[in-house]
C-alpha cells in the first residue's frame, strides 16, 4: 500500500513536471489514446453489423455498412498517425527541455558538489537517464500507451456488460452460466485473474530489471569514458601513444563489454520467462472467454453477428489489459530511472546560506580574518587545515608558500568560499562570510587556480565571461597578461574559437593559455586577485613582465600569489608560510629570512642554491 501511494505521488509529480514543460501534452495524449483505442472497435462493431445484414440477405445495407466502416477506419487511422507523430515530437522536445534543466541545475550547484564522488555519480545518472535512456520522452510514450490501453479496456468492458445483459431463460448449468448474474460473475472473475497475475508478474520483473539496470548504468558510464579516452580526447591520445597504454585500456574496455553482453543475456532471460508465462495465461483466459461467448450464441442469447462482435470485444479487452500492464511496468521502471533526475533537481546549494548584500566599496577596504579555522574535505578523515588564524590587511600583496600538500590552495578555496570551514569562521569586515549573499560574495574574487580551464569558445568570451563584452578592455588585459600579440595573429582575433575540438578552433600553448586565464582575472576587476601558481607555465621573461604589469594593474586591490618560485615572494609585502595545514610563519621576506632553520629560509635557500649551482656550472 505504502509502495502504491509512493508510486502515485511520484507519478503525480512527474506528470506535473511534464505539464509545466508542455501544457498541451497530456490533452494531446488523451486524444491519441481515444483515437488509437477506437480504431479496432470500428472494425469489430462494423463487421458484426455487416454479418447480421448478410445473414438477413440485406445486401445493400451490408455494402453501406462496409463503406461507413472503411471511411471511419480510414479517418480514425489518419487522426491516430497524426496525433502519434505530435506525441513523439512533443516527447522529444520535453526530453530536451529536461536536459536543459539538468544543465541549469548543474551550473547552479556548489563547487563542492562536483568534487564529491557521490554527487558526481548522481549527476551522471540523471544525465544518463534523460539523455540516453529515453528519459521523459519514453516515460510519456508509455503514459500514452497506458491511456490507450485503458480506453480500449473500458470500451471492451462496456461491450461485454452488454453481452452479460443478453440472456435467455434456461434451466440447468447452461442457464446459470448464461444468466445475467452468472455472466457478470464469470467475466468479473476472468478479468480479476488476469489483472492479479499480470501485476504480480510485472512487479517481479520490474524489480529485477531495475536492479540489473543500475548495474548496467555503472558499466555503461565506465565504457563511455574509456571510449572517449581511446578515441576522442587529444590529450589522452598523446599519453596512450607515448606510453603504449592503448592495449591495456582496450583490454579493460573489452572486459566491460563482455559484462554488458552477459547483462543483456540475463535481461532477456527474465523478460522471456515473463513473456512466455503471461502469454500462456492469456491464451487460457482468452479460451474461457471465447467458450463463454460460444455458449451464449449456442443457447440463442445473441446472433451470429453479435458473436463476432463479442469475440472481438473479448480479444480487445485482453489485448488492452495486457498493453496496460506491460506499459505500466515499463512506465514504473522509467519512473524509477527518473527518480535519479528528480533527486538531482531537488539538490540544494549548501553554500547559498546568506542574504546580506556585500558592501560595494570604491576604496576596496575589505578586511578578511580567519578565526581558528580548521578544515576537512567532505570525504576525508584528516584535517587539511588546522587552527588557522590570520588577518588579511587590505591592498597588500600576499604570498602564500609551503611545500606540496601544505594546504595553500585549500586556504584560498576557503577564502573564496568554494567550501565552508569545518571549524572556526572567516569574517569579512567583521561579519561571518556565510551571512553574505553567495553570488555577491563570489564577485569579490578574481582567481586563477593552477588547474584553470579555458573553454571551446572565443578568446573574447573566455576573457569577458558574459554576453556583453567590452572588447577594448579585453585587448587591454590581454596586453597586460602578455598575450595580445599572439591573439592578434589568430585568424579571427578576439573571435577566434579556442581548441580544435570545437571544429574551427585554434590551439594555443600551455603558457599562452595561462596568460589568457590571467587576462580573464584582470577583466573581472574584482577587489581581490588571487593567482595560484600563476606563472608555472611561463618562461622567466614572461613571468617577470607579468609580475611588473600585474602590480601596476592591481595596485588598488589586494592580491595573493601562491608560488613555488620563491623569488616572486620579493614582490610581496606579507608572506604566509604553511606547513602540514598549519600557518607556521608570517612576515616580510627580510623578517622570515632572519628566522633561521625555519621552513621559509629553508625553501628560499634550497632554491637559491639550485640557481647558484646552475650559474656556477654555466660560468665554469
Ligand atoms: N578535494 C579534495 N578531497 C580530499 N583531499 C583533498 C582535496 N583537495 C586537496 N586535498 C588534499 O589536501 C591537502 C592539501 O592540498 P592543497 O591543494 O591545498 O595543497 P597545496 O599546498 O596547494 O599543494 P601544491 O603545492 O602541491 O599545489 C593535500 O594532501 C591534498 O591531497
Amino acid at each position: 500500500m505504502k509502495q502504491a501511494s509512493k508510486i502515485g505521488r511520484d507519478t503525480y509529480r512527474l506528470l506535473k513536471m511534464v505539464h509545466s514543460l508542455d501544457r498541451n501534452f497530456i490533452p494531446v495524449s488523451l486524444i491519441g489514446a481515444v483515437s488509437n483505442a477506437s480504431e479496432p472497435f470500428i472494425t469489430i462493431v462494423g463487421s458484426a453489423y455487416i454479418i447480421d445484414s448478410l445473414l438477413l440477405g440485406e445486401w445493400k445495407k451490408a455494402i453501406l455498412q462496409a463503406v461507413v466502416m472503411i471511411v471511419l477506419t480510414g479517418m480514425v487511422g489518419i487522426l491516430s498517425s497524426y496525433v502519434n507523430q505530435i506525441i513523439e515530437v512533443k516527447s522529444m522536445t520535453i526530453n530536451r527541455k529536461c536536459n536543459s534543466k539538468i544543465l541549469l541545475k548543474a551550473i547552479s550547484l556548489d563547487y563542492a558538489t562536483f568534487e564529491d564522488k557521490k554527487n558526481l555519480e548522481e549527476f551522471q545518472a540523471a544525465d544518463y537517464n534523460v539523455s540516453r535512456n529515453g528519459g521523459f520522452g519514453r516515460y510519456m510514450l508509455y503514459f500514452t500507451e497506458i491511456l490507450t490501453g485503458t480506453v480500449g479496456f473500458l470500451v471492451a468492458i462496456i461491450m461485454l456488460v452488454k453481452l452479460c445483459l443478453e440472456e435467455i431463460k434456461l434451466a440447468g448449468f447452461l442457464g446459470v452460466i448464461t444468466s445475467r448474474i452468472g455472466s457478470f460473475t464469470l467475466i468479473g472473475v476472468l478479468i480479476l485473474i488476469l489483472a492479479v497475475i499480470y501485476s504480480a508478474l510485472s512487479k517481479d520483473i520490474r524489480k529485477k530489471n531495475f536492479a540489473m539496470y543500475q548495474e548496467m548504468m555503472d558499466i555503461n558510464q565506465k565504457m563511455e569514458f574509456m571510449t572517449m579516452e581511446l578515441t576522442m580526447d587529444v590529450d589522452y591520445a598523446k599519453e596512450i601513444r607515448l606510453y603504449r597504454m592503448g592495449g591495456m585500456i582496450y583490454a579493460e574496455w573489452k572486459k566491460l563489454n563482455i559484462e554488458i553482453i552477459s547483462f543483456y543475456q540475463r535481461f532477456w532471460k527474465t523478460t522471456r520467462r515473463f513473456l512466455m508465462t503471461t502469454s500462456f495465461l492469456n491464451d487460457l483466459v482468452l479460451l474461457l472467454a471465447y467458450l463463454f461467448v460460444i455458449v451464449k450464441t449456442y443457447v440463442g442469447a445473441i446472433s451470429i453477428g453479435a458473436f463476432t462482435r463479442y469475440v472481438g470485444a473479448v480479444r480487445q479487452m485482453n489485448a488492452s489489459l495486457r498493453a496496460v500492464i506491460d506499459a505500466l511496468s515499463e512506465f514504473q521502471l522509467c519512473q524509477s530511472y527518473l527518480s535519479f533526475y528528480t533527486g538531482f533537481l531537488d539538490k540544494k546549494s549548501k553554500l547559498d546560506t546568506g542574504s546580506l548584500p556585500v558592501e560595494k566599496r570604491k576604496d576596496n577596504e575589505y578586511e578578511f580574518e580567519f578565526h581558528h579555522v580548521s578544515f576537512r574535505y567532505p570525504e576525508s578523515k584528516e584535517y587539511t587545515l588546522n587552527d588557522v588564524s590570520v588577518k588579511l590587511d587590505m591592498k597588500s600583496r600576499f604570498a602564500v608558500v609551503g611545500r606540496n600538500g601544505a594546504g595553500k590552495t585549500t586556504f584560498i578555496k576557503l577564502l573564496c568560499r568554494l567550501y565552508d570551514v569545518t571549524e572556526g569562521k572567516i569574517t569579512l569586515n567583521g561579519v561571518d562570510i556565510r551571512s553574505y549573499d553567495y553570488q555577491e560574495y563570489l564577485n569579490l574574487f578574481a582567481t586563477v587556480f593552477q588547474d584553470f580551464s579555458l573553454f571551446s569558445i572565443s578568446v573574447k568570451e573566455n576573457v569577458g565571461c558574459s554576453e556583453n563584452i567590452d572588447e577594448e578592455k579585453v585587448w587591454k588585459v590581454l596586453e597586460c597578461a602578455g598575450v595580445k600579440e599572439k591573439i592578434d595573429t589568430m585568424s579571427n582575433k578576439l573571435d577566434t574559437q579556442l581548441f580544435h575540438n570545437s571544429g574551427e578552433g585554434e590551439d594555443i600553448s600551455g603558457g599562452e593559455a595561462q596568460k589568457v586565464a590571467i587576462a580573464r582575472a584582470l577583466y573581472k576587476d574584482a577587489p581581490f586577485v588571487i593567482l595560484d601558481e600563476p606563472t608555472a607555465a611561463l618562461d622567466p621573461i614572461s613571468e617577470h613582465e607579468i609580475y611588473t604589469r600585474f602590480n601596476e594593474m592591481v595596485h588598488d586591490k589586494t592580491s595573493i600569489y601562491i608560488s613555488h618560485r620563491m623569488s616572486s615572494c620579493r614582490f610581496c609585502d606579507d608572506i604566509l608560510v604553511f606547513d602540514k595545514g598549519v600557518l607556521v610563519q608570517r612576515g616580510s621576506h627580510e623578517t622570515l629570512m632572519n628566522e633561521e632553520n625555519k621552513i621559509y629560509a629553508k625553501l628560499w635557500n634550497a632554491q637559491a642554491r639550485y640557481y647558484a649551482d646552475e650559474v656556477d656550472e654555466g660560468l665554469g
